[in-house]
């Protein structure tokens, strides 16, 4: 039996289930989003989808820690019992028989923020806000031991036709579920800036637009970048639609969350790329919920990787 088995399985069905609930929301007539503290919208399907993530990993690996993006306190509120309703009623949609206690407690499991020799990394709906605007959006679930990532399971429910789920397990490579079952995926060849395919977040206040215009010119590369939501973006390059993706930091602060990355990081990793911070760091998933050691992110093929960190330091 090759490592981590049951986790990927466990993992690549939980984020499936949660796609499906994701899908079946956007597919409905109103998804209507709340804001949250920072101002960033959360929906029915962020909660749904966090739901049905947190219950497969509590049932299965009962002593595990989550690490996952959202929590259940707005929904506990008596003002937001519509809202409430609305969660619990599309989980029981995937899991009938599902109750609302048990939605908010399973929403609740990935609570955790520090860092633990096991831990789960969990984001709902990774681009919400391409989620709501009809745009690519992720469920991206990542395992760490001692703050590696080891296992990652990544739905990309509106790539495709229908959708499209990755998975990779450190060492042993990065795959695509297909129906004739699963194909091991690998980044393009390409060593020449100048024919890579760039692409970037659509939301320029989550990476500097700017400033990856300047370094595209630096690299020569001649195709427009490509805007995406989500880790859409580090399956792109993984899977070869795309040789680089850049997520530059806006304003001296931030720190990127563990659940933007994990999954991507490993995906495009074992499919044979590289990721790094814009220094040419390599991510440190061992801190807690943010890569608080990093500052913004690089993904390339790897061929082409020092040649864009190169690019970047010239820019800045
Ligand atoms: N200032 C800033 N800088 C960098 N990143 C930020 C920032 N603010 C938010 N976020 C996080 O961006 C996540 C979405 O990233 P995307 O690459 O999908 O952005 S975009 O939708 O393509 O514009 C988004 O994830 P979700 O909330 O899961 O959608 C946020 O965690
Ligand atoms: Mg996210
Ligand atoms: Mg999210
Ligand atoms: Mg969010």
């Amino acid at each position: 039996m090759s490592a981590y088995q049951r986790e990927v399985e466990i993992a690549q069905h939980a984020v499936t289930s949660a796609a499906v609930l994701c899908q079946n929301v956007r597919q409905g007539d109103d998804f209507a989003a709340l804001a949250k503290s920072d101002n960033s919208p959360v929906t029915v399907a962020d909660f749904g989808s966090q739901a049905i993530v947190c219950r497969a990993i509590r049932q299965a690996f009962p002593d595990d820690l989550i690490i996952a993006e959202e929590n259940a306190d707005a929904l506990r509120s008596d003002d937001q019992a519509e809202l409430r309703g609305r969660v619990v009623a599309e989980v029981q949609r995937v899991l009938p028989g599902a109750d609302e206690t048990q939605t908010l407690a399973w929403i609740d499991a990935g609570v955790s923020r520090d860092a633990a020799p096991r831990v789960w990394t969990l984001d709902p709906i990774d681009g919400t806000k391409g989620f709501l605007r009809g745009g690519q959006y992720a469920v991206a679930l990542g395992l760490l031991i001692n703050g590696q990532v080891e296992v990652a399971a990544l739905a990309c429910p509106a790539l495709d036709d229908d959708g499209a789920i990755f998975w990779a397990v450190r060492g042993a490579g990065a795959f695509q579920h297909t129906p004739e079952g699963d194909k091991a995926i690998a980044v393009t060849p390409t060593a020449n800036s100048a024919e890579a395919a760039l692409c970037e977040s659509v939301e320029s206040g989550h990476s500097d637009h700017d400033q990856s215009a300047q370094i595209a010119k630096t690299l020569e590369i001649a195709r427009p970048s490509v805007r995406m939501d989500s880790q859409a973006k580090y399956a792109a390059v993984a899977r070869g639609d795309a040789d680089i993706y850049l997520r530059l930091p806006t304003r001296a602060g931030y720190e990127e969350k563990i659940w933007d990355h994990a999954a991507g990081y490993l995906v495009i990793t074992e499919a044979g790329g590289k990721v790094t911070d814009i220094e040419g760091k390599p991510l440190d998933f061992s801190l807690g919920s943010t890569l608080k050691n990093n500052r913004g992110v690089v993904a390339t093929n790897g061929k082409l990787h020092d040649t864009v960190i190169a690019a970047i330091v010239a820019a800045s």
